[in-house]
């Protein structure tokens, strides 16, 4: 089965209500390829989900950037997945490197979190990845290896996960991956899901890109054959994330 290119736009904690009425007006005007060819999801603060979801236009969608690990209830400033679904957000982003680093999120704790928002229908973009020590002490295949079990031991349907390989180092700092590097890691998750899952898993699984993606760099990752997409932070706030969807095409003619 093809793997759909996909394109992710982490807003993280950034926005005001007018900022955000021109980042969906400028995605409305946009020349993009068509659904066919890219699955563009764009995630807003909590607070703004529903602005953006009633304004954005009907091709592109939207992510939650979080939900609670469990049914909603006693949770002080959390939101549950019940909630997402009741709004019809149909995705959320689970295990990004910052609430992993900054609120201890441990890699059970992700894997619970992807596992319940799963069985309430919603679809997730798990993120994984290495740190700049942990690279530099060769163990970063082990580091997503361990992000990616916590994950598989607690699901059994892979159809409505997308893998985003996010290495910390290349977060926010301008300092992207080479496109050799997002391949390797990319194919040994590939590997590792073959082994540990199933070869259907393997190559139906989009495993996409982040960490300082931006207009210039987009085409050379997207060639790599085992990069699917990418989940965008500082660009996608930009009018350069329009470029960034269109490297769909790069990886249709690759
Ligand atoms: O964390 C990211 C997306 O989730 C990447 O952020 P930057 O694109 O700003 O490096």
């Amino acid at each position: 089965m093809a793997r759909k290119f996909f394109i992710g736009g982490n807003w993280k904690c950034n926005g005001t209500t007018e900022e955000v009425k021109k980042i969906v007006a400028t995605l409305n005007a946009a020349q993009v390829p068509s659904q066919d060819v890219v699955e563009v999801v764009v995630s807003p603060p909590f607070v703004f989900l529903p602005l953006v979801k009633e304004s954005l236009r009907p091709d592109f969608h939207v992510a939650a950037q979080n939900c609670w690990v469990k049914k909603g209830g006693a949770y002080t400033g959390e939101v549950s997945a019940e909630m997402l679904v009741n709004l019809n957000v149909p995705w959320v982003i689970l295990g990004h490197s910052e609430r992993r680093a900054l609120l201890n999120e441990s890699n059970e704790f992700v894997g619970d979190k992807v596992a319940y928002a799963l069985a309430q229908g919603l679809k997730v973009i798990a993120c994984i990845g290495e740190t700049l020590e942990q690279r530099e002490a060769g163990t970063t295949v082990d580091v997503v290896a361990a992000q990616t079990k916590a994950i598989a031991e607690r699901i059994s349907d892979w159809t409505n996960v997308v893998l985003a390989y996010e290495p910390v180092w290349a977060i926010g700092t301008g300092k992207v991956a080479s496109p050799a590097q997002a391949q390797e890691v990319h194919l040994e998750l590939r590997k590792w899901l073959h082994k540990n899952v199933n070869a259907e898993v393997a190559s139906s699984t989009r495993i996409i890109y982040g960490g300082s993606v931006n207009g210039g760099n987009c085409k050379e990752l997207a060639a790599q054959p085992d990069v699917d997409g990418f989940l965008v932070g500082g660009a996608s706030l930009k009018a350069e994330f329009i470029d960034i969807i269109k490297s769909a095409e790069t990886k249709k003619n690759a």
